[in-house]
């Protein structure tokens, strides 16, 4: 498929809808006034994807039907396949509480690396057999996924591309996400990868639990992620009689499965458990216009919520463009021990707490409760300012992955290019302190 397929796609607005869609080739594909007739228009098999349990409450219950060519139960066995720079099981991981840094991850070293070859874990934490947990990897390919598809039976991924476009085609339809917006593809759903260059990008993959919108508050019924700027797909489909390959991502590992068809045949769908897209250059910020700094929970895209009221398995935050107007205020992030964990990528520009070293396509870990805050360029700089109305981040957008899990690093990542200078950031830190005389 040609990048320029993708150019032109349509969506459906809105987040969490109900949608109901056919491909405009096939309009009269989906069933009328029921899930399971005795057989569906024009010979397609009822398919349910499940994304909660049956009975789970209304408003977090998730589950799609879909009307497709063949159902996906057609395939040949699973087997094991490699993926050296993966895991899921952090218990093998040694802990480290030092601040970490990764200078920008490498794009690959050789040509013909695909999306499902180019993942790379980073870190995580908790687990995919309790349903409960995280994982944080990144991507680099250079090549197009072909006659392959792949899914993740353990949690969502929600994906941050920092560079290249990603032409996704999904069950559900095709999707193209630009840096500096994202795309969440939930659990069990197939997808396949174009790309038109050297790319790279984050993944946040959260377990036993969805994405949804931060609740608002005071701050009333609009703000932040606004639902109708989330997009998903229309349907739209291909019958291609030819061997494809699944790569299913279960307990940890990655499985292979061989099948003789697209698994991209969904001519019709209908329902609330979708992947969808969001461009994060459409946030609406809100934050002081009196003093002091804001706990960055204000810039909240997305959250994975925990069992606990209040507490995230992860959350999805950003750090747009915007006004800074705060009156006699340290206006850069404070310095602060957490009991979350703080991954934070950056997909462009700089960000405001570090004047260098972090780098686009780079990444750093302030772990559970290790002290982090501005470097002694950002300090100087910011308790000498004159306090005008600035723009904040003009050109820029990094991102965190805020998590209350406790995470542990893979041990390739531990070591691979790594900042072993990032403690010095911190070391020229001068005394200011003077005893009052009495
Ligand atoms: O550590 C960081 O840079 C992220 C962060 C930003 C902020 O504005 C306040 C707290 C915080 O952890
Ligand atoms: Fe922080």
């Amino acid at each position: 498929m040609s990048s320029e397929d993708f150019n032109n796609l349509k969506y459906q607005t809105g987040f969490g809808n109900e949608f109901a869609t056919a491909d405009p080739r096939v309009p009269d594909a989906l069933p009328v006034g029921q899930n399971s007739p005795q057989v569906c228009p024009h010979g397609l098999y009822a398919e349910q994807l499940s994304g909660s349990a049956f009975t789970a409450p209304r408003t977090a219950n998730k589950r799609s039907w879909l009307y497709r060519i063949q159902p996906s139960v057609v395939h040949r066995p699973f087997e094991p396949c490699e993926n050296q720079r993966w895991t899921n099981n952090f218990s093998d991981c040694k802990p480290t509480p030092n601040q970490y840094r990764w200078h920008p991850f490498p794009l690959p070293k050789k040509e013909g690396v695909d999306f499902v070859e180019g993942l790379y874990t980073v870190c995580g934490g908790g687990d995919f057999v309790s349903r409960n947990g995280l994982a944080i990897h990144n991507y680099a390919c250079n090549e197009s996924m072909h006659h392959k598809a792949l899914y993740n039976s353990d949690g969502d991924f929600l994906i941050v591309p920092q560079q290249g476009s990603l032409n996704i085609t999904t069950e559900f339809g095709r999707i193209r996400v630009d840096p500096q917006q994202i795309v969440v593809v939930p659990q069990g759903i197939r997808f396949s990868v174009t790309v038109e260059g050297p790319s790279r990008g984050y993944i946040l993959e959260v377990f036993g639990t969805h994405f949804q919108l931060p609740d608002l508050g005071p701050i009333g019924a609009n703000g932040l992620a606004n639902p109708r700027d989330f997009e998903t797909p229309v349907a739209w489909f291909e019958d291609i009689d030819a061997e494809f390959t699944i790569y299913n991502k279960y307990q940890g590992d990655w499985f292979k499965a061989k099948q003789e068809f697209s698994p991209f045949n969904v001519v019709a769908w209908h329902g609330n458990y979708a992947p969808y897209r969001y461009d994060l250059r459409n946030y609406m910020v809100i934050n002081t216009v009196s003093f002091d700094h804001c706990d960055p929970s204000i810039f909240t895209v997305l959250t994975a919520p925990s069992v606990k009221p209040g507490v995230a398995i992860a959350d999805f935050v950003i750090f747009p463009p915007r006004w800074g107007v705060a009156d006699n205020t340290f206006r850069p992030p404070y310095y602060h021990r957490n009991c979350m964990s703080e991954y934070m990528g950056l997909i462009v520009g700089s960000y405001e707490a570090k004047e260098g070293g972090f780098k686009p396509g780079g990444a750093s870990l302030h772990s559970m409760m290790t002290p982090h805050g501005p470097d002694y360029g950002c300090f100087e700089k910011a308790s000498n300012d004159q306090l005008k109305p600035m723009r904040v981040a003009e050109g820029t957008m990094s991102f965190m992955f805020d998590s209350s899990f406790n995470m542990v690093i893979a041990q390739w990542a531990a070591d691979e290019n790594v900042d072993k200078d990032y403690y010095k950031d911190w070391q020229p830190l001068k005394k200011h302190f003077k005893m009052p005389k009495h």
